[in-house]
């Protein structure tokens, strides 16, 4: 792999990279870093995990000069965590070289970003809703900018953003430089490209699997009741670090979590419903380690990089392969090691087959953890808790008060009451959760009237599908035939926080609510419900 010296960048780029500790180029910086400098529009898909914010991070602080003091680069992000953590990595990156970068989402109070623009930043990243919303009053324009990245693009075509993402698009110069990024690329996303890239060059580094392969991937099945007990034993088990779990919908989100702090596990929700400042809160307890179990739904799924998070649990199946790819991708991060487990209601099987199938696979099929199990797991952890603080500091303190007991009581007693303590006894609390429907696969048709040049390479990009095809969105038919409504037809009923399939990604919108299409005008398309306005 390739040093980050070897691309010619400005010193002050350089060091900003040694201080975040990139020793050397991930496959996909090595790749996108030399093309994104020639200034040349790119497409960019590479596991989960691997460096992509970076791969056009660099290029694009390494190009504005700090004299600039419009806004000159435009990111686009699918959910409002997504914008903020990537507005961060870009200001470590521009750290030494000084570039101003800002963070422009809703549920943020729209003063305070007004006065933030006021600072002159050169590079904004945005949630498009919230966008839009200052491009109407006038105080963001974006009659300079010269680079505009879309991170999630497959996901920003996929939450029925393409209107906004066409109307922003229409207030940059067309001599821009464009760049799309994402770990899947399902074949859909060509009218994206075909709409606002120029000639892009496509850089693919996706092996065989689509999922990370430091991701050790495996599911149970269990029967819908038996999910909470089966998700204790888990995590008694397992005793991860810190564990992401998902769940279908925000009222499912919002009992798991209670259910979980009510059996004594540290666990906060997060979903759309609940305010920005809640948001940020609870990202911000999971980031510093104060909760260590994260229920959410799949407005976590995306690009969320959290250091730690050993652990990715499917509490309830994801509608897409894509969505399977990118929560797994939350964990097993930069090389590291992470485990995924999915729960499987038996009448899922099908579906979870056809995850496997378009992310070619295999997943392991694991039993229910046994009560046994998750004793032992949990007792292995509190053995392990005694053995780090042997080496603290402070147990000095103690050894008067042991030596004592030890004298009086048999050791191995002594040790088992203790560790009994530690360990503490689960609440035993009754859990009942709302059941929720299963997922049931049905066969997308295979893409028959795709024409002409296809996206090469991604094993979502086309040229790999064959019988049944898994990604049949009939790019040529848009999304003709409703191909994608066929999954219990409920797709649509997000309203509220109830039952039914709800996507939940960002509830951003800027301008009106109501129901807003995928832009593409075909009356037989199944339509997600545009959220209303939450600011
Ligand atoms: N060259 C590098 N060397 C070491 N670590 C790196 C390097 N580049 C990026 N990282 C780290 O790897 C992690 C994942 O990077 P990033 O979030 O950009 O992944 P991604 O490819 O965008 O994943 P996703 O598809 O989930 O969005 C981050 O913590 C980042 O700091
Ligand atoms: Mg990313």
């Amino acid at each position: 792999m390739k040093t980050f010296a070897e691309f010619g960048l400005e010193p002050k780029v350089l060091q900003a990279i040694t201080e975040l500790g990139f020793e050397e180029s991930t496959p996909i910086q090595s790749k996108a870093i030399p093309i994104a400098l020639t200034g040349s529009d790119l497409i960019g898909q590479a596991q989960t995990g691997t460096g992509k914010t970076a791969a056009f991070g660099i290029p694009l602080v390494n190009k504005i000069p700090v004299t600039e003091d419009r806004i000159v680069a435009l990111i686009m992000t699918p959910t409002r965590e997504l914008a903020i953590q990537v507005s961060e990595e870009i200001g470590k990156l521009t750290r030494y070289k000084g570039l101003r970068s800002l963070p422009i989402y809703g549920g943020q109070e729209i003063g305070r970003q007004i006065r933030a623009l006021k600072k002159r930043p050169q590079i904004i990243i945005g949630t498009p809703g919230r966008l839009l919303d200052h491009i109407n009053r006038k105080t963001i324009r974006l009659d300079d900018v010269q680079t505009v990245i879309l991170d999630e693009a497959d996901e920003m075509l996929d939450m029925g953003f393409m209107e906004d993402i066409t109307s922003i698009l229409s207030l940059v110069p067309e001599d821009r430089q464009t760049m799309l990024f994402s770990a899947t690329m399902p074949p859909n996303i060509r009218r994206l490209a075909d709409q606002f890239l120029k000639d892009p060059q496509h850089v693919s580094v996706i092996p065989t699997q689509v999922s990370a392969p430091t991701i050790d991937q495996a599911y149970i099945e269990v029967h819908e009741r038996q999910k909470f007990d089966a998700l204790s034993r888990l995590l008694d088990m397992e005793s991860p670090e810190l564990a992401i779990i998902f769940g279908r919908t925000k009222r499912r989100v919002d009992e798991l979590s209670e259910a979980l702090q009510k059996r004594g596990y540290s666990a906060d929700g997060l979903h759309g419903d609940l305010s920005q400042n809640q948001r940020d809160a609870v990202m911000r307890k999971f980031r510093d380690g104060s909760i260590d179990v994260l229920v959410a739904t799949d407005v976590a799924a995306r690009g969320l990089d959290v250091s730690g998070v050993s652990h990715v649990i499917n509490f309830d199946l994801p509608q897409d392969p894509e969505s399977y790819v990118h929560r797994i991708g939350r964990t097993g991060r930069a090389g590291k090691e992470g485990t995924a487990w999915s729960f499987v209601t038996p009448r899922e099987l099908d579906h979870m087959h056809f995850i496997e199938k378009v992310t070619r696979h295999k997943i392991a099929k694991k039993p229910l953890p046994s009560i046994a199990e998750a004793i032992e797991g949990k007792q292995r952890v509190t053995a392990e808790r005694i053995l780090e603080a042997m080496d603290g500091e402070s147990v000095h303190e103690f050894k008067a008060i042991a030596i004592q007991l030890l004298e009086q009581y048999d050791s191995v007693n002594l040790l088992a009451a203790a560790i009994k303590l530690i360990t503490g006894e689960k609440k035993d609390v009754n859990i009942e959760l709302t059941p929720e429907d299963p997922i049931r696969a049905k066969k997308r048709r295979p893409d028959v009237r795709t024409s002409g040049r296809r996206f090469s390479g991604g094993p979502f990009g086309g040229g790999n599908r064959s019988g049944s095809g898994p990604r049949g969105r009939g790019e040529g038919g848009g999304y003709g035939g409703g191909n994608r409504g066929g999954y219990g037809g409920n797709r649509g009923s997000n309203s509220g926080s109830g039952g039914g399939y709800n996507r939940d990604r960002d509830r951003d919108g800027g301008g009106g609510g109501g129901y807003r299409g995928r832009g593409e005008g075909r009356s037989d398309a199944p339509r997600r419900p545009r959220p209303s306005a939450d600011e």
